[in-house]
């Protein structure tokens, strides 16, 4: 099996700010991973590095196999789909739906020639369908309400048939409704053999889909927990991640956290 993560003591510092100390974590192909923690945890900073935008200040990272550091990072970009609000702010709000989806493939095909076009095409189609969207492809970007630009957005991460789909909170901004139905579609994706190997950001228990199989909690740069979901989640974990004492509720294949009394 494929190693589609490794981290080893990873530091990452900036100025005199230690974001990560000795990170290790480790994940394989098909696994679905949620990474959890409170506002600056280090959490968008790891997945800068799984996504070979950053390189780790001490330690090793390593991505399909390839240390970062030692490895064309333009190889390995295209194996990987990333969805985060910091990317959003380079769509311009008049470029149409479609558009948005298609142009995913540009790094990876190269040259814009006819034949690709044609399958490029048909693939966003395709999961501007699957995502909800497609009576949309014709929109502008701007014109879009925040839960139809996360999928929009997701629907580009999987444009280049990724290997690893890194989300970056995808549940930020959505109402209930809208978070739901982003849970319903992430659950699809979990659930799904074929789909690539995923990992999820979020600080809210309500948005881990069903289907989910691995945890990471983190607190200031360092690791509180990880592994098995079925073996990580729970209150002991939850309370010292959050750094207050919570109780875990579970219903139906999803989590919620209060604070206990
Ligand atoms: N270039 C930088 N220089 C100094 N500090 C930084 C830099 N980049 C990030 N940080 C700090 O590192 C910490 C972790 O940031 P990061 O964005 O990875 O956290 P996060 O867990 O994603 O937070 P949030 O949930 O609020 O998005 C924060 O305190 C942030 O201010």
């Amino acid at each position: 099996m494929v190693q589609v993560l490794e981290f080893a003591d990873v530091d990452v510092v900036r100025g005199r700010k230690e974001i990560l100390k000795s990170l290790s974590w480790d994940v394989a192909e098909g696994e679905r991973w949620v990474v959890l923690g409170p506002n600056g945890a280090g959490k968008t900073t790891l997945l800068q590095l799984a996504a070979t935008r950053m390189h780790p200040t001490r330690g090793t990272v390593s991505v399909f196999e390839e240390q970062l550091g030692k490895v064309d990072v333009f190889e390995l970009r295209p194996l990987i789909g990333l969805s985060s609000a910091a990317l959003t702010t380079h769509i311009r709000e008049d470029e149409r739906v479609l558009n948005v989806v298609l142009t995913a493939a540009y790094g990876m095909t190269g040259r814009w020639r006819e034949e690709y076009e044609k399958l490029d095409e048909r693939r966003a189609f395709r999961l501007l369908h699957e995502w909800g969207m497609s009576t949309m492809m014709n929109r502008t970007f701007g014109s879009l309400s925040e839960g139809e630009r996360k999928r929009v957005q997701i629907a580009r991460a999987l444009m280049t048939d990724p290997e690893l789909l890194l989300l970056d909170e995808p549940g930020a901004g959505l109402d209930l409704a809208g978070r739901e139905d982003l849970v319903k579609r992430l659950t699809q994706l979990a659930k799904d053999p074929a789909s690539p190997t995923l990992v999820l950001v979020t600080h809210h228990l309500e948005e881990i889909p069903p289907g989910f199989t691995h945890a990471l909690m983190i607190r200031e740069g360092e690791v509180v927990a990880a592994g098995p979901l079925g073996e990580v989640m729970n209150e002991e974990n939850l309370s010292k991640t959050f750094d207050t004492k919570l109780r875990l509720m579970q219903t139906e294949g999803r989590f919620m956290a209060v604070a206990a009394e």
